[in-house]
């Protein structure tokens, strides 16, 4: 079995792993540390929860204790939440070496961090969209000696999502030099393999988890089918069931808005549970307030959009619920991922409903294992149904009585402006867009209407030559 040392990691290295509890290498760790060592470029695909990151913290904190200059080293990653915690690893790790890191996140001070970043530090984590900005309106740092390009969570960097990386990421790319070690991590590579191909040029070392299934098998993947109606009830009467049953359990929720999240929030602390949420229609400071308060236990329940998806490492969460079903096998993956790490138990359990069905069959399929129905006293849940919908609508109609769908349409047009472009003339375009589908619409109804008259007289016609002959045509008799 090999060890960090017979790798090739440095005694300082070993000993701060040790430190931190890391003392025997994983297999995405094992298999990809030597070709990273070795100068290749490297394209890592391995369970969630399974040691990634420190899989290309250790080998560049190894090659940055060798010849140390900045800036030395860059990953980007999908999410602010996510950069922190791998600058996190990286500090903690590089810690005997004095690592001098920097994070460039959107919602942060950019001047603050424009002068971080001309203090070259080691290494620089970052979101891609503040990067660029950054690259576009300075010119106080460069990366021309940068020897690490990495990129963590890789498939969703490449992928056009609702927040599509591609231009920060070209913009970014012209800036790093040619000659690189490019990383690429994440559980979920495979269906963008050939984009990253084209990232990572040198020939990469390839490595992939192989196994039947592709979540962990530590993880209990059960469902719960509900009416559309009953899901909040049901919501309630889980949580309370776990409440009353593991009080040191840490519990998180996905659905699908930043507004459903809020709602959820807020209906949960009326039944008076320790829940906070974590949206991106949230303040920065208050989206990493929120989220160390739920780290350090001060609030069990955290209910976020996929936001907090991917690549967040909370070793007390043990359930993960997943209000809607994911529409994309691949981030039920990474949602379930937040429980069940290194190595640990978890439950996860999503509400199913009527309509959701196929989309369970689509996750079965890709994971290759079928979830498990979860048993639950359905009495209990129709006890509290009434209670739960109305305190629900209560929410509902506090949350409108605030600014929060103004807020919505506002940070719709700032980010409109960050890509460049006019939001009123954007504005008139969907409404022109919008005009003209309704005028084909109309057009399509009124063709419609004409090929059925036109149909409706055929047949009348065609009824009356039909019946013509009959009426020829002596009976048997
Ligand atoms: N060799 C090791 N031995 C024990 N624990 C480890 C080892 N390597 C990493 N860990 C721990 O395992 C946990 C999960 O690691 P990490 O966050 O890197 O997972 P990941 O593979 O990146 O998951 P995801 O796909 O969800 O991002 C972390 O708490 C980390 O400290």
């Amino acid at each position: 079995m090999a060890t960090f040392a017979s790798l090739g990691l440095s005694e300082w290295l070993v000993n701060q792993c040790k430190q931190m509890g890391i003392s025997r290498p994983t297999p995405v760790q094992e298999n990809c540390m030597p070709a990273i060592l070795e100068g290749r470029d490297c394209m890592g695909c391995a369970k969630t929860g399974s040691g990634k990151t420190a899989a290309f913290v250790l080998p560049v904190l190894q090659k940055l204790s060798e010849d140390p200059y900045g800036i030395f080293c860059l990953v980007l990653t999908p999410t602010r939440e996510l950069a922190y915690q791998i600058a996190e690893q990286f500090r903690a790790l590089g810690k005997p070496l004095g690592l001098r890191d920097c994070i460039i996140v959107g919602g942060m001070d950019m001047v603050t961090q424009g002068l971080e970043l001309s203090k070259k530090p080691h290494v620089v984590v970052a979101t891609p969209g503040r990067l660029a900005d950054h690259i576009r309106s300075s010119d106080t740092f460069d990366m021309k000696r940068l020897r690490f390009l990495i990129l963590d969570e890789a498939d969703r960097l490449l992928e056009q999502g609702c927040t599509d990386f591609t231009k920060d990421l070209e913009v970014i790319l012209s800036i790093v030099p040619a000659k690189r070690q490019t990383l690429l991590f994440s559980a979920t590579l495979t269906d963008t393999l050939q984009e990253l191909k084209s990232i990572a040029m040198n020939k990469p070392f390839f490595w992939e988890h192989k196994s039947e299934v592709r979540t962990v098998e530590e993880l209990d993947q059960r469902y719960i089918l509900t009416p559309e109606k009953v899901k909040d009830a049901y919501l309630v009467n889980l949580i309370q069931k776990f409440q009353d049953e593991h009080d040191d359990w840490s519990i998180m929720i996905f659905t699908n808005t930043c507004k459903n999240c809020q709602i959820l929030t807020m209906m949960l602390r009326e039944f008076k549970f320790p829940a906070i949420a974590l949206h991106s229609m949230m303040k920065q400071r208050q989206r990493f307030a929120n989220l160390a308060k739920f780290k350090s236990n001060i609030f069990k329940i955290l209910i976020a959009t996929d936001v907090a998806a991917r690549g967040l490492d909370i070793p007390t969460v043990q359930v993960v619920i997943n209000h809607n079903t994911p529409g994309l096998p691949k981030i039920y993956i990474h949602r379930v991922g937040r429980t069940a790490r290194a190595g640990r138990n978890g439950v996860s359990i999503t509400l199913v409903t009527q309509y959701d069905i196929h989309l369970v069959s689509a996750i079965e399929e890709q994971i290759q294992a079928k979830l498990k129905e979860y048993p639950v006293q359905e009495k209990e849940v129709l006890k509290i149904l009434t209670q739960v919908n109305v305190t629900r609508r209560q929410c509902e109609i506090k949350l409108e009585a605030t600014d929060f769908d103004e807020k919505k349409e506002i940070n719709k047009k700032k980010q409109m402006i960050l890509e460049g472009k006019d939001p009123d003339l954007e504005e008139k375009r969907k409404n022109e867009l919008a005009k003209i589908k309704r005028e084909k619409k109309k057009f399509k109804g009124r063709i419609q209407e004409a090929i059925q008259k036109k149909k409706g007289k055929m047949l009348k016609k065609g009824v009356k030559c039909k019946k013509a002959p009959s009426k020829t045509i002596p009976g048997p008799s």
